[in-house]
Formats: C-alpha cells, structure tokens, sequence
C-alpha cells in the first residue's frame, strides 16, 4: 500500500534533515511539501516538535549516527504524533547492492541511490554526489544495482584536519558563498583556495574515472545532492542535475515498498 504521507529523515554526521511529504508519488518521486533540520550535536527536539503539524504520521528514517538516531528514537517514543518509527537498514532500501559488505554501508548513500535509480533514464548508469560532512560519489549501474563509489573528507572537514593536524595553521570558517582567490596572498587565503579548489577538482577527477570504469553505452546521468551541493556544482563543468532532499526522497521512495 502506498505511503502517501510521512515524515523522512536523514541522520548525518553535521545535520540532521526532516521532510513532510504528501501525496507522495514513486512515479514522480514527489518533493517533500515541508523540511526542517537540526544539528547533530545539539539535537533541538524543541524545534522539531514546533515543525510538526496536528497530523500523527508514520516515521522512516536512515542514519550514519548512532546517538543522533537514538536520540530521535527516544523523542518518537513519547511524541503522540509519531504513528510508528522505523530505522531503514539496507534490506529495508530497494535496490540491488554489490559491493562488499552492503551492511556496511552508509545509508545515507544508499537512500540517495535508490532515489537516483529512480529518477534516471533507462540505460544510463547515474552517478549520485553528496557533499555534506564527508563528499561521496556513488554509482548506479545502467542494470540498476548499486556498485560502489568514493569517499572524500568535505571541505569543512578538512578544514578542520589541517588545523589538528598542524602547529601553525588556524582553524579557518569556510566561506562558502564567495569563491576564493586561487593564488591566496595569506595563510587563510591560501587554505581557502587549497580547500575549495582541491574539492571541485577531486569531485570532478573522481567523476571522470568513475565514468571511464563504467565504460558504459550512454554516458552516466550525474545527480547532485547535499548541504553544500550549490556551491560546489557550479564549478564542475559537467552536465549535472542538482536535486533537493535527494536522500530523503530516497527515503519516501523506500517506505512505499515496506
Ligand atoms: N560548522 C558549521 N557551521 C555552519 N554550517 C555548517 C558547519 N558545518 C557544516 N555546515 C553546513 O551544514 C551542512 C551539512 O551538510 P549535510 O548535507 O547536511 O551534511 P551531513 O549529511 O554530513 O550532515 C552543509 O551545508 C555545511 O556547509
Ligand atoms: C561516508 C559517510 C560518513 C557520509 O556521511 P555524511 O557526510 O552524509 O554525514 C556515511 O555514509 C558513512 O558513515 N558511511 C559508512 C561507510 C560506507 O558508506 O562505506
Ligand atoms: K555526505
């Protein structure tokens, strides 16, 4: 039966995101009509009850934090606006996995996947970048089977591994809506460029041989989702389709199927 109403969630390692969707449809993999987000650490449940509406509704969430989740699953508890509270695992998300080890993989990846699967045209493998606290790139086979993908540190992050792992350099705030100078004149400019250019270039180097491994009939569709996915997307000079909430759209996608 479908879900056509329900709350997702996608618990990652910064932030974490609610949409509300209504009416939902898998054909049209309907956008969410309501989202609200917190951050990780301080969990603000406050604001999350004030988000809500009257409606009690059904809960499906992916996370790749373990207290953030514990937390949510407590608050859905003793909400009496929860219906039911259920933590997606990856036989729970509707897609075909080969890799490894698919119990271990990022849910988050995984629910992105489900959705670009969804979303891209018949024979074309997708090729799904999310840009949040780590950046991955994972890809979709035209056959529709999750095959694996790269993981790379977002820029924040590594921001924040060039201040701890250094005596001399700063702790700098990126700045994420102007574009930095590449031949910085200071410290902090020169670790602005480093940053962001070295993250458009690892993005689009890591595309480019992720589609020469794939050597596939049609070129891959690439989707573009995530916290810093607009400034990030701009610069790749690629044929991209950015999409909101694709992660949480992956999410709805998978409830329909339970
Ligand atoms: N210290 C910070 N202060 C403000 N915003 C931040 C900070 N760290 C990260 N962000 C922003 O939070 C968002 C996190 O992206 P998101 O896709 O939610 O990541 P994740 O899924 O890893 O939690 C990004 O837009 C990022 O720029
Ligand atoms: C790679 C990630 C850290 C990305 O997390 P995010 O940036 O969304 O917070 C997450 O998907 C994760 O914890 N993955 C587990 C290992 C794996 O995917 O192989
Ligand atoms: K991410």
């Amino acid at each position: 039966m479908p879900v056509e109403s329900l709350i997702a969630a996608d618990i990652g390692n910064t932030r974490v995101h609610f949409a509300r969707f209504e009416n939902f449809r898998a054909d049209e993999v309907t956008p969410p009509v309501s989202t609200y987000s917190y951050s990780t650490y301080s969990s603000d449940i406050q604001g999350l009850r004030n988000w809500l509406t009257d409606a009690t509704l059904p809960w499906y969430t992916v996370s790749v934090h373990r207290s953030a989740l514990a937390t949510l699953e407590a608050f859905s508890k003793i909400e009496p606006r929860v219906n039911s509270f259920t933590a997606l695992d990856h036989l729970k998300l509707p897609i075909d996995i080969a890799i490894d080890a698919p119990e271990k993989i990022g849910l988050d990846r995984l629910a992105a996947a489900v959705a670009a699967n969804h979303m891209r045209e018949k024979d074309r493998p997708a090729i799904v970048v999310d840009a949040g606290t780590a950046i991955t790139i994972d890809v979709v086979s035209a056959q529709g089977e999750f095959v694996g993908g790269a993981i790379l540190p977002g820029m924040r992050t590594s921001a924040k591994a060039l201040a701890a792992q250094t005596d001399a350099l700063p702790q700098i705030s990126i700045d994420l809506e102007n574009q930095p100078t590449a031949i910085g004149t200071n410290t902090t400019q020169a670790m602005q460029s480093g940053l962001f250019w070295g993250s458009v270039g690892a993005v689009r180097e890591t595309i480019r041989r992720v589609s020469d491994q794939l050597a596939s009939d049609s070129p891959p569709q690439i989707f573009f989702s995530g916290g810093d996915v607009n400034y990030l997307a701009p610069w790749i000079d690629l044929e991209i389709e950015t999409v909101d909430h694709l992660v949480l759209r992956g999410v709805a996608l998978a409830a329909q199927t339970l």
